[in-house]
């Protein structure tokens, strides 16, 4: 039952029994009003809690869900969508729907429920009047679904309009209450009590603000839907390179030879640049292959088409003669360490971040850690610090040096064992003992691997058995060191005089 219909039975009850002991029946109606106030809080207060948890259930799901996708989009959907964007996906998207399909609907039906008995009750005591009343109704829903459509379409694009959400609710509102007042003037030639009127006008607001609920309600509901939309297109994503497809290569037919066969390639936000046309590159199993070339030619570019990171546009690369389109992706790079610039530290222990290159990081025995430290030049310096191998490297490993994140990514990749070896040669100067260290560290990872090295160093360069020089998305010259410095108008030689090698490598150049 609702409060109106109580309250305006005590109207009648003053109205209509002017006589009557006044005091004994406003006391116990007052009483059972009081009753009903409580019980009435205290279920409602069961209904928010469970609302919630439900609520909060269904958010850690989506979350989950949604962040399980998200780990299997290929690196161009990231070129493409801003970190932002998922991390707004991920936690206000989420959290609308949420409470748009637990609070909110719980509350729409109730706010339905109010409005069906209030109708009722005032059909009940007026049909005419309540027919006329409610007129407004039609008008008022197609108002509420046109805005409600509005405000979905709103909510896709940009959660803005938070503030806006109870606006149709009160408009709702204020139409009833302005329809009562003119209503309230037609009934100065309806034969009713005062009792009956007041329970009519009470039924009437009730109804009133039960659709103001339910127009909110609907609004909220439009906004989830919004929201709903976009997280879904997310959870369907089908990646377009695949995450866990495709054959594995045997141990003993897996010797690590590297092709690249007429490589066309532009990436996927600059499909009008291309970067490659024709680029064929070959790396014999177990040899090391130096890759220079001007900046911005694309050397990282080759690098991150045989992580498959990108597909090329035509052309192929092969691993020991097969495609490695064909291969399944999430193998084929546990058999590739890298090796970058900017070697990518994870915020947690020295340790943990060593570990993670091994196929089970969970595996690796403190001992196996010490041993890969040890060789890449780290352990002298990890053990200098007050925590040691428990010392933690901060966000992105800002709490090391360049050198020291270097050596820390060689261990890493020392404890992978990789067959395949992609090093990106740092090309910020190194003070000396960092680099005499860091360059003995790779040299020791290189040993027995097929390593194809982007290379700014001329020590590095001289050690290589063969050099490729990439120019304008073609390798134009290839061979041994001494060979390609032996020719006066080579694109090597001039590179080798630029500014981009170190300090020994300019001397040299210009000595030739
Ligand atoms: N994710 C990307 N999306 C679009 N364009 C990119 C992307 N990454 C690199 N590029 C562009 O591709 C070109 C080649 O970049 P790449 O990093 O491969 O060059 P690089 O030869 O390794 O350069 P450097 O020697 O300076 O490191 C550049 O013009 C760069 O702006």
């Amino acid at each position: 039952m609702s409060a109106p219909f109580f309250l305006g039975k005590v109207i009648d009850v003053i109205y209509t029994n002017p006589t009557g002991d006044f005091t004994d029946s406003l006391t116990s109606l007052c009483a059972l009003l009081s009753g009903i106030f409580v019980c009435g809080a205290a279920a409602n207060a069961i209904r928010v809690y469970l609302m919630q948890t439900a609520g909060q259930r269904i958010v850690k799901r989506l979350r989950a869900t949604m962040f399980s996708s998200i780990l299997k989009q290929e690196v161009g959907f990231f070129d493409k969508t801003s970190t932002g964007e998922l991390i707004n996906r991920l936690s206000s998207d989420t959290a609308l729907l949420g409470r748009s399909v637990t609070e909110n609907l719980s509350d729409g039906l109730r706010a339905g429920a109010q409005a069906s008995v209030g109708v009722g009750m005032m059909f009940f005591v007026s049909p005419k009047l309540a027919a006329f009343v409610l007129s407004v109704v039609p008008p008022l829903a197609i108002i509420a679904v046109i805005y409600g459509r509005y405000l979905r379409k709103l909510t896709r694009m940009t959660q803005d309009s938070l503030a806006e959400a109870t606006q149709t609710g009160l408009s709702g509102n204020m139409i009833v209450l302005s329809v009562l007042y003119k209503g309230g003037l037609l009934m100065g030639s309806a034969h009713m009590t005062v009792g009956e009127l007041s329970s009519f006008l009470m039924y009437a607001f009730w109804v009133g603000v039960s659709i103001g609920g339910l127009s909110s309600f609907y609004s909220e509901l439009m906004k989830g839907l919004g929201a709903g939309g976009r997280l879904w297109e997310l959870i369907e994503r089908k990646p377009e390179l695949p995450f866990n497809d495709g054959i594995v290569l045997n141990k003993d037919m897996f010797k690590g030879a590297l092709e690249f066969k007429e490589i066309h390639f532009a990436y996927p936000t600059r499909p009008e640049i291309s970067l490659f046309q024709d680029f064929s590159l070959s790396i014999p199993a177990g040899s090391v292959m130096a890759l220079v070339g001007p900046s911005g030619s694309g050397k990282s570019t080759i690098v991150s088409l045989l992580l498959r990171l990108y597909d090329p546009i035509s052309g192929t690369i092969t691993v020991d003669g097969v495609d490695i389109r064909q291969l399944n992706p999430l193998w084929f790079r546990t058999k590739i360490g890298t090796v970058s610039q900017e070697p990518v530290l994870f915020s947690c222990s020295i340790a943990e971040n060593i570990a993670y290159g091994a196929e089970d990081p969970s595996m690796v025995t403190v001992e196996e850690i010490q041993k890969v430290a040890e060789i890449a030049n780290a352990a002298s310096f990890i053990r200098d610090f007050p925590e040691g191998f428990h010392t933690l490297v901060g966000e992105k490993g800002i709490l090391l040096s360049g050198g020291q994140k270097q050596r820390i990514a060689i261990a890493r990749a020392l404890l992978k064992n990789p067959k395949i070896l992609l090093l990106d040669e740092a090309t910020s100067a190194l003070d000396a003992e960092n680099e005499y260290l860091v360059q003995e560290a790779l040299d020791r990872l290189m040993e027995g691997r097929t390593v194809l090295i982007i290379a700014h160093r001329l020590s590095t360069i001289q050690n290589a058995d063969s050099v490729a020089v990439l120019d304008q998305g073609r390798i134009i010259e290839c061979g041994k060191h001494e060979e390609l410095l032996a020719n006066p108008n080579g694109l090597f030689r001039k590179l080798m005089k630029k500014q981009a090698f170190l300090q020994n490598s300019k001397t040299f150049a210009l000595n030739v």
